[in-house]
């Protein structure tokens, strides 16, 4: 039994026997080479704008990026060769274009690994690919097997696809979530085709004839890996775009030197924190504390010393409170501390305690001079239906009297109702 075979394939650039029926327009070009032409053109104009998009990318230095516009590059140098069958010489066209093809795989593959901070196999990708590229020559030059080549090519290619979708985890955090499981699930999808093309295509090759209407389920399979490249390439810069937005969030939600968090995110917690205890009435306390005298420590022993003061007393503040309370850095040497469900008595006893951690010397000791520092904090408890701003100055104010009678000491806000949440005026020094 003779069976048409497919005329142009994407991965063996395979221009077998030709199929009829052949089109109106062109009468020696069949449907079916015509349609493959044309899906290969299709697939190569998406590459090119995936590439555009890519290159938007380049300047964000996300790691895998360049990777992944090396790949789109080379698939349209390797599509352009596949679509050039017949006209360049088929060392070309299946051979050249095969093995850019097998090398724009590994690329998305290196890429993604690369983006998630995993190692990549450069060595296995190498014997894999060359295996691949060396039965594509085989089966080409050898016994020419359009099946057998397309059954290697496969293998490589949903290999590799299937090794992206385990790579991806699907992330639990929310930004990145639907970008890695459209990934993974693309490249999982991506990789069973690849699969079940090299089942068939290996099914006729130890069966001929088992198929009959293979030029048309070629075009189903190149159909489909239109959509391959362009896919990987759409998670990725989904993914890519998503790594851009955690670390603008990042940025300026911490302050770069200390790591506590910004001013800005700060407030966005203190008002939520502010409207959850007005509506639930649970306790509310808020800790300003100041590096005292710290313009001496920078004259005497300079910025960078400075800086490290700044940065132990975040780390040595965070040690001093509990995980649910909020440290952040509202500018220069001023530090809060938002302590949910915390009332007065406790307060004060977390801020002394703060306090006490803080009165203290540097360590290690910069070029065997002792380095020491202290801190003077205002405390004052939330009371019903005070606004933050109000809550912020009643702080500040308990911090300046601390200043004022002395520094290294904690001040306590007054009430502002007789019966209010208030804590003591007594300096707790
Ligand atoms: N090293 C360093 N210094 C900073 C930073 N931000 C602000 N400063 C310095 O902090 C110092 C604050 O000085 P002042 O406002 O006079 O306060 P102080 O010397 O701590 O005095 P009191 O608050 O009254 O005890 C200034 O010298 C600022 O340059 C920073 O990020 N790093």
């Amino acid at each position: 039994m003779t069976r048409p075979r497919a005329e142009v394939s994407p991965d063996t650039g395979d221009r077998g026997a030709a199929a009829p029926p052949t089109t109106g327009l062109c009468p020696a070009m069949s449907i079916h080479v015509l349609s493959a032409l044309i899906l290969l053109l299709v697939t190569t104009a998406m590459s090119v704008v995936m590439l555009l998009v890519l290159t938007s990318l380049k300047a964000s230095r996300v790691v895998g990026v360049k990777e992944w516009r090396q790949a789109n590059a080379i698939a349209v140098l390797a599509l352009l060769l596949f679509a050039a069958r017949g006209a360049l010489p088929d060392l070309l066209t299946i051979e050249g274009a095969n093995g850019l093809f097998l090398v724009t795989i590994a690329l998305m593959y290196a890429g993604f690994r690369r983006h998630l901070g995993l190692p990549v196999q450069g060595a296995r990708l190498l014997v894999g690919g060359l295996l691949t590229l060396g039965g594509v020559a085989a089966f080409h030059y050898g016994l020419d097997s359009i099946e057998v080549r397309t059954v290697s090519v496969s293998m490589f290619h949903g290999t590799l696809c299937l090794a992206i979708g385990a790579s991806v985890p699907v992330s639990a955090d929310a930004r990145l979530r639907y970008p890695t499981l459209f990934t993974k699930v693309a490249a999982l999808a991506l990789g069973t085709a690849h699969g079940v093309r090299g089942l068939v295509y290996a099914i006729e090759a130890w069966m001929p004839g088992t198929f009959d209407a293979m030029p048309t389920y070629n075009l189903v399979f190149m159909a489909l890996g239109t959509l391959a490249l362009p896919a990987l390439t759409l998670g990725a810069v989904m993914m890519a775009n998503a790594r851009i937005l955690a670390a603008a969030a990042h940025a300026a939600d911490h302050d770069h030197l200390t790591g506590a968090a910004s001013r800005r995110a700060f407030s966005a917690f203190a008002e939520r924190e502010h409207a959850r205890a007005q509506g639930s009435g649970s306790p509310l306390a808020l800790l300003l504390f100041d590096v005292d005298h710290f313009k001496r420590i920078n004259d005497s022993h300079g910025h960078g010393v400075g800086d490290r003061v700044l940065r132990e007393i975040v780390e040595r503040t965070r040690e001093a409170v509990r995980e649910v309370d909020y440290c952040g850095r509202l500018g220069g040497e001023e530090f809060a501390v938002l302590l949910p469900d915390t009332d007065a008595a406790a307060a004060l006893a977390v801020a002394e305690r703060v306090r006490a951690a803080l009165d203290t010397a540097l360590e290690p000791v910069p070029a065997g001079q002792a380095v020491c520092y202290t801190v003077s904090i205002g405390v004052a408890m939330l009371e019903e239906g005070e606004a933050l701003d109000g809550l912020m100055a009643r702080a500040d104010a308990a911090l300046y009297k601390a200043k004022a009678g002395g520094r290294n000491r904690v001040v306590g806000a007054p009430a502002l109702h007789p019966h209010g949440r208030a804590l003591p005026v007594k300096a707790q020094d």
